[in-house]
This record gives structure tokens, C-alpha cells and sequence, in this order.
């Protein structure tokens, strides 16, 4: 197996961040271990350096991630999927596992015994011949024999009770209890009885540190994932039909399922973004129908008196598996796929009440979904759509900004890029709409209805991969101004994992679909890349076909968590998600576990914060990335850590801690803050819904982040001029430190 990932990684370019001049090319010396690796730069100077790029390999739900040290970014290798499962030897091994994971508690000394067995008998306890004793259990055959009839099968897990064990006899060898007393007494001074006679008190022990092992089926049974199609029994007493709409991008998948959607009496959307959903909840409300919206932060209701209307546009996560529907739509379904999001998608789609369900996505998720409803007994039917408008490659990169034209998007896959981008077109004074995934949802609609309105002066549009799914926007022609695509994830370990790797074939699909639009003003769509040694790769992409999805993410529930904690002692969240997720049965046939790698970072910042552990659940399914800053994850612990006191935070006291009134920003530093504050605004209305006395204030914090919403859009109306302040006040610096 090593050689077959050394196979996938030795071609791996790297570049290192703190001179991104140079590229770096590796060459693993020791596959053994993966430690060592050659870098050779290949700028002028073709110095050799011997750093080491590697920190570790890891490898989950078939895919091998490669932790760098911080200084490097690195291709991240998309081994087959399923290929590498960990679970055939996690399932023969749990009480190793959970042993390995799990710190032993330390053995509460029994109270007021302190010379009594001495007392009885007469006789003191001599430690050497204790510990001979000891040693002497430790190797007898008939002991491990009866430990193992009792659960202590696993050696390291014996020699760790040992350990503590032989501890606690040293500690207090004339406080012992008085028929242990008796018992080494009769051990080592008369010389008569069995060290088997120590068995019942090594099992005591035993379960004193690790009380776990006495669970041990109960664990096995509450993390067994393999059959989630039954976790949803209300969803399988009726009788559903799947429809999948199948189709390349603006081939109206959507529209087709959206009226159905329409016409029943009750009905339900469930969107991939909040812009999806608020898109879907103000067309049908234009057209007549009454429709609702839900996502994790905003409930509006049309009803004054929020009586829900038949109609409602949620998204995925927020969706309701109790609710009654005729029609329940799912967009976006090759997302059951996405490694961190996917789960959201599988819930719907095995635990919907709604007679007919329609699907839209890509044909390669027809698979899965197949696969899903063969299990739940739904009827399941396809229709198939062809593109409604001509889209093709273009003949050439476009390779100067000069040559960039009105009704261009160029997608970039970094803020870094998007400003470099920027600032380039404002050079030749062209005037560009900004989108990436950070921006509030009304800032990311402003920009693209700026961009989309044929009387605006801004025809051109810079964006992240943001704009990837369902956005119907105003675009003659994509630009790639890069194929591969960098994504830094903080692990669990407080280590960062940073990936570069070429968009997927899926990926590029989606983003080029984006030009040319049905019904918007160039029904013709192009695509291509900015950079020549691009244009061939982007081809390359294309040309391959999308590989079927056959697996859907699966996570456990809060109640699964919680049941199952309670077997695992007083043990962190951390802990006992480390040891789920290892001992969990899945049936890896049709699903695979999800990362949940933010909920696990998000799970690490409130580790020290006192609350139920189904409290920290839902607060670590917070829809926060805590890599976006410093700043954020300060605030996401301050609202855990006053939730968890009891204390409400106030109108006054978000006010305070987010420097209200908020400030044109003057440099991007400050953008970003403004950023993250939008976030901890929404983090406060996401908690809101949960905890209604905690977080009392929703409508003036939501009108809080309605005042905060132009002050970001200004920020990126003027991302150029910031980003030239930041430029120069860095020079200055530099300057200062040279003196
Ligand atoms: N039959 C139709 N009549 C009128 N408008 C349509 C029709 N089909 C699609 N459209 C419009 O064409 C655009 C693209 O359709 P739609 O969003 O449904 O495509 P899609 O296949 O879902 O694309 P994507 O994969 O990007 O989500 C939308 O604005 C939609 O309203
Ligand atoms: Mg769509």
C-alpha cells in the first residue's frame, strides 16, 4: 500500500508560503515513513534544500490527506474511493482502540480503611515482596486467562491497568483495604493462597479507570451506522417516489422540480445556499405563492401572525424529517458526496415525509440515489435533460487582462487571487463585481445584481468557486485564472492541513455551466483560462467523464452521541468522537462517515467550557468556520462560555464586543474583521433558535447585521484601494524593521 501512495505522491509540487516566488518540487526519500522529502527549487538559483515537508499522512473515509508543516502548501492525492477503509481492522479492535483514545481515570482510594489490615493481622506488608508478587500474577497464565474471560483481552490495555494498579498498591501499601490486606499477607509472609486471588481486585480497578469496559457491547451497538434508512421510520410508512432530474448545468433541472413544487398543495425546497433558498422563497412569493423561509439564521414567515405557510424554501440542513409535504424538492444532490456537508443531503433524502421527492443534480449521483431508495423501498424514476444553451471552450487563453471583456467572470480560487485580479483590471480601469464565499449573502446578491444589470458600468465579474452552484447570472464567458485549487483545513491537532490540488472534472462542469444562462442576456456560453500553461490542463479536466458517486455521507446524531458518551465515562467530546468514529460500523457499501473536521476544531475551542454534551453538539454544528480567524472563534467561545453560565448576551453587549458602530474599512485587515463580524452576528441568530433565553435579542442584532451589510459591500466595492492601503502600510512596516 505505501508503494502505491508513493506512486500518487511522488510527482507532488509544492510551494512554500513565505517565498511563494519559488516552486519546490518533492521527492519522497523515505517512504517508510514519509518524513524526509527533497525539495528542489526550480527558480534560478536550483538550490537543493533537504527540509522536511511532512508532518504526517493520515487517511479517512478512503482518502489520504498529507499534513505539511505550516510553511508549505501541497497537493492533496484523491486515491480511488473506498479503497483504503480503516474500518475492517477498527471493528476486530475496540478495545484497543477506545484504550489507545481514552486517558485512564485516576482510582479513587477507598476511604478510612488505613491500617485496619494490619490491624487484623498482625503483620506488616513488605513492598519488594508485594511487587513480586505482582510480577508474578503478571506472567501467570491462569490470570491472563480469567482477564481475558472478563474483557481484558488486549496486552496494552492489561499492562496500562498493571500499571496503575501496581501504582495504587505502592502509594498505599499500609492503607490497603483489609482483605486485600490479608490476601498479599497471606501471599508474601505465609507463603499459602493464589495470586489468581488478585483477579477480582485488578478487575475492580479496572473498571475504575476505564469504565468503558464495561460497556463495551452497548458501545459497539449505539455506533452502529449501518442501517440509517431505518433511523427514519415515519419517512418509510409512506409510500415516496424519487424523481431525479439528471443534467449538466442549465439544463432547468431546477425549474422542472421548482413546478412541481408550485403546483402542489403543500410543498418544500431544500437548497444548497441560503441564496438558493432565498431566491426560491422570493420567486414563488412574486408568483402568488405563499412561501416561507428557513435557514439557520433567518425564519420569515409571510403570515404576520407566523402561522407557516404551505409553502416553504429551506436549506438542506435546516429541513424538517417530521413535517408532512406532497412535494419536497432537493437540489444540488451530488453534495451527498461532499465530505463535510454531505450527511445534510442523505438525511433528506432517506428521512423526508413527502410523497414525491424530486432530485436535481448531476447524473453522476444517479447511482447512490438508486442505491438509497432500493433500501428505503421508494419508487424511484429518471429524468434526463439536455443543456438549453451552447456552451464551448474557446479557442484560446485569454493571457492579458487587456483582452478581458464585458460579460467575463474570471474565477479565481483564493481572496489573494481575487485581489491580484483586481487590481490588475483597475490598472487598465476596468471596473469589476467581487463574490467569494466569505461575503454576506445579500453583499454576495448586490454584487451580482451590479453585475448582472445591463445599465451598470460594471460588466466584469471576479469570483471564487462561489458562484458554483445554481446562481443564474448575466456571463458571456468563464475565465479560469487557475485549474488548481488550495484548501486549508485546521485539524483537531491545532496542525494545519493545506491541500492544492486540480479542481475535479465536476468541479470545472459547474463553474463553466455558469456562463451563458438561459433567459439572461448571453444565451451563448464560453469558457477558458487565463494562463496558457492552463488552457491544456482545463482540457484535460473536461475531457474526462465524471466518476458515478456511489457513496453518501453519513454522520451520527446528537442522540447517538449523547447515548453514546454515556457509556464512555466522563470522557471529552473530542474523545468520544475519536472513538466513534473508529469503532462505528457503516455500511461502506452505500456510505462513508463525513469529516466533520470544523466540528471538531469547534469542538477543541469550548473543550474547557461546562455544558451537556448535547449542548456542545449543537453548538459545534454551529455554521462557523473557525479558519476564517482569530476573532470569530474568540466570540464563538465567548457565547458558550456565558450560555453555559447562564449569563444572556445582550443587544449591548454584541454591540461592544464587535466595535459597533461599524466603520468603512480602510485596509482589507478590516474587511476581514467586518467579515467575521457578519459571522458572529449570524452566530448569534443561529443560537438564538436554540437557546431563546441566552441569546434574547434576534430582531436588534438582526438589524445590527442589515446596518453591517452595506459597510461590507462598500469594503468590496473598494477591495482595490484597500488592498493598496494594506500594500503600503506593509512596505512601511518593512521599512521600519529594516531601520
Ligand atoms: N422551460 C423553461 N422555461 C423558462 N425558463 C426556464 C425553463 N427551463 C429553465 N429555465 C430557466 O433557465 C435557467 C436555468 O435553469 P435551472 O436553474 O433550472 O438549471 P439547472 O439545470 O438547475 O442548472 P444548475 O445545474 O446550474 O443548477 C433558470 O433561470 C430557469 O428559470
Ligand atoms: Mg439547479
Amino acid at each position: 500500500m505505501l508503494h502505491e501512495i508513493y506512486e500518487y505522491t511522488k510527482d507532488l509540487t509544492f510551494a512554500d508560503t513565505r517565498s511563494p516566488e519559488y516552486r519546490l518540487q518533492g521527492v519522497i526519500l523515505d517512504i517508510s515513513t514519509f518524513r524526509l522529502f527533497q525539495a528542489v527549487r526550480s527558480d534560478k538559483s536550483e538550490k537543493k534544500t533537504n527540509r522536511p515537508f511532512i508532518k504526517n499522512i493520515i487517511h479517512h473515509s478512503g482518502e489520504w490527506d498529507i499534513i505539511v508543516h505550516d510553511e508549505f502548501l501541497i497537493s492533496t492525492v484523491e486515491l480511488p474511493q473506498g479503497r483504503y477503509s480503516t474500518k475492517k481492522k477498527a471493528k476486530t479492535d475496540i478495545q484497543k482502540i477506545i484504550t489507545d483514545i481514552v486517558d485512564a481515570r485516576e482510582y479513587q482510594k477507598p476511604v478510612g480503611q488505613d491500617g485496619m489490615g494490619e490491624e487484623i493481622t498482625g503483620s506488616k506488608l513488605k513492598l519488594f515482596d508485594v511487587m513480586n508478587a505482582l510480577n508474578y500474577f503478571k506472567h501467570k497464565d491462569t490470570v491472563r486467562m480469567v482477564l481475558k474471560e472478563n474483557g481484558i483481552k488486549e496486552e496494552a490495555l492489561f499492562n496500562r491497568i498493571l500499571m496503575s494498579f501496581r501504582h495504587y498498591i505502592r502509594n498505599n501499601i499500609r492503607g490497603l483495604p483489609p482483605d486485600l490486606h490479608v490476601l498479599l499477607s497471606d501471599l508474601t509472609i505465609h507463603q499459602k493462597g493464589s495470586v489468581d486471588g488478585l483477579v477480582p481486585y485488578f478487575l475492580n480497578h479496572a473498571l475504575e479507570i476505564f469504565p468503558h469496559l464495561e460497556f463495551m457491547d452497548d458501545l459497539k451497538n449505539t455506533s452502529d451506522l449501518s442501517k440509517p434508512a431505518n433511523w427514519y421510520m415515519a419517512a418509510r410508512e409512506l409510500n415516496r417516489k424519487i424523481i431525479f432530474h439528471a443534467g449538466p448545468t442549465n439544463s432547468g433541472k431546477t425549474y422542472h422540480a421548482l413546478q412541481r413544487f408550485k403546483e402542489a398543495e403543500r410543498a418544500l425546497y431544500c437548497g444548497p445556499l441560503r441564496m438558493l433558498a432565498q431566491e426560491v422563497y422570493k420567486r414563488t412569493n412574486e408568483e402568488g405563492i405563499e412561501c416561507d423561509l428557513l435557514t439557520g439564521e433567518e425564519r420569515l414567515f409571510v403570515d404576520p401572525d407566523e402561522n407557516p405557510a404551505n409553502h416553504l424554501s429551506c436549506t438542506v440542513e435546516t429541513a424538517s424529517v417530521y413535517a408532512h409535504y406532497d412535494v419536497a424538492v432537493i437540489d444540488e444532490i451530488q453534495m451527498i458526496r461532499d465530505s463535510q456537508r454531505g450527511s445534510a443531503w442523505t438525511r433528506v433524502l432517506l428521512g423526508l415525509c413527502a410523497n414525491e421527492i424530486h432530485v436535481c443534480g448531476e447524473a453522476s449521483a444517479i447511482p447512490i440515489v438508486r442505491n438509497i431508495t432500493e433500501t428505503t423501498g421508494d419508487e424511484f424514476e429518471i429524468k434526463e435533460y439536455g443543456r438549453l444553451t451552447k456552451l464551448e471552450m474557446s479557442e484560446k487563453p485569454v493571457e492579458s487582462f487587456t483582452n478581458i471583456q464585458p460579460g467575463d467572470c474570471i474565477v479565481t480560487f483564493s481572496k489573494k487571487d481575487i485581489y491580484a485580479v483586481c487590481q490588475e483590471l483597475e490598472k487598465i480601469g476596468k471596473d469589476a463585481a467581487v463574490i467569494y464565499g466569505g461575503l454576506p449573502p445579500a453583499t454576495k446578491r448586490a454584487q451580482a445584481e451590479i453585475f448582472n444589470d445591463p445599465d451598470h458600468s460594471c460588466k466584469i465579474l471576479v469570483a471564487t468557486d462561489a458562484i458554483g452552484m445554481g446562481l443564474n447570472l448575466n456571463i458571456k464567458r468563464i475565465v479560469f485564472y487557475s485549474v488548481k485549487k488550495i484548501d486549508i483545513a485546521h485539524q483537531e491537532d491545532g496542525s494545519c492541513l493545506r491541500r492544492m490540488a486540480n479542481i475535479s472534472t465536476s468541479q470545472a462542469l459547474q463553474i463553466a455551466g455558469r456562463a451563458g444562462r438561459f433567459g439572461t442576456e448571453y444565451e451563448d456560453g464560453e469558457y477558458t483560462t487565463f494562463h496558457a500553461d492552463d488552457y491544456h490542463k482545463l482540457k484535460e479536466i473536461l475531457s474526462k467523464q465524471v466518476e458515478p458517486l456511489l457513496l453518501a455521507g453519513l454522520k451520527p446524531s446528537a442522540d447517538q452521541v449523547e447515548t453514546f458518551s454515556y457509556f464512555m465515562g466522563n470522557s471529552s467530546m473530542k474523545q468520544v468522537l475519536e472513538v466513534f468514529y473508529n469503532i462505528t460500523t457503516v455500511d461502506d457499501t452505500n456510505y462513508f462517515l463525513c469529516e466533520m473536521s470544523n466540528f471538531k476544531a469547534l469542538s477543541s475551542v469550548i473543550e474547557d467550557v461546562e455544558m451537556t454534551l448535547r449542548m456542545k453538539y449543537f453548538f459545534c454544528s454551529a455554521p462557523v468556520s473557525i479558519k476564517d480567524g482569530a476573532f470569530i472563534s474568540s466570540i464563538f467561545l465567548m457565547y458558550s462560555r456565558r450560555c453555559s453560565k447562564g449569563i444572556p448576551t445582550t443587544f449591548d453587549f454584541v454591540c461592544q464586543r464587535t466595535g459597533h458602530p461599524y466603520k468603512y474599512p480602510e485596509s482589507l485587515d478590516e474587511q476581514m474583521v467586518l467579515e467575521q463580524t457578519y459571522d458572529a452576528l449570524d452566530l448569534y441568530l443561529w443560537l438564538s433558535y436554540r437557546f431563546v433565553d441566552m441569546f434574547p435579542d434576534r430582531l436588534e442584532v438582526k438589524l445590527l447585521r442589515d446596518e453591517l451589510e452595506p459597510v461590507i459591500l462598500h469594503g468590496i466595492r473598494n477591495l482595490t484601494k484597500l488592498f493598496t492601503s494594506t500594500d503600503k502600510t506593509d512596505k512601511t512596516d518593512k521599512k521600519k524593521s529594516r531601520k
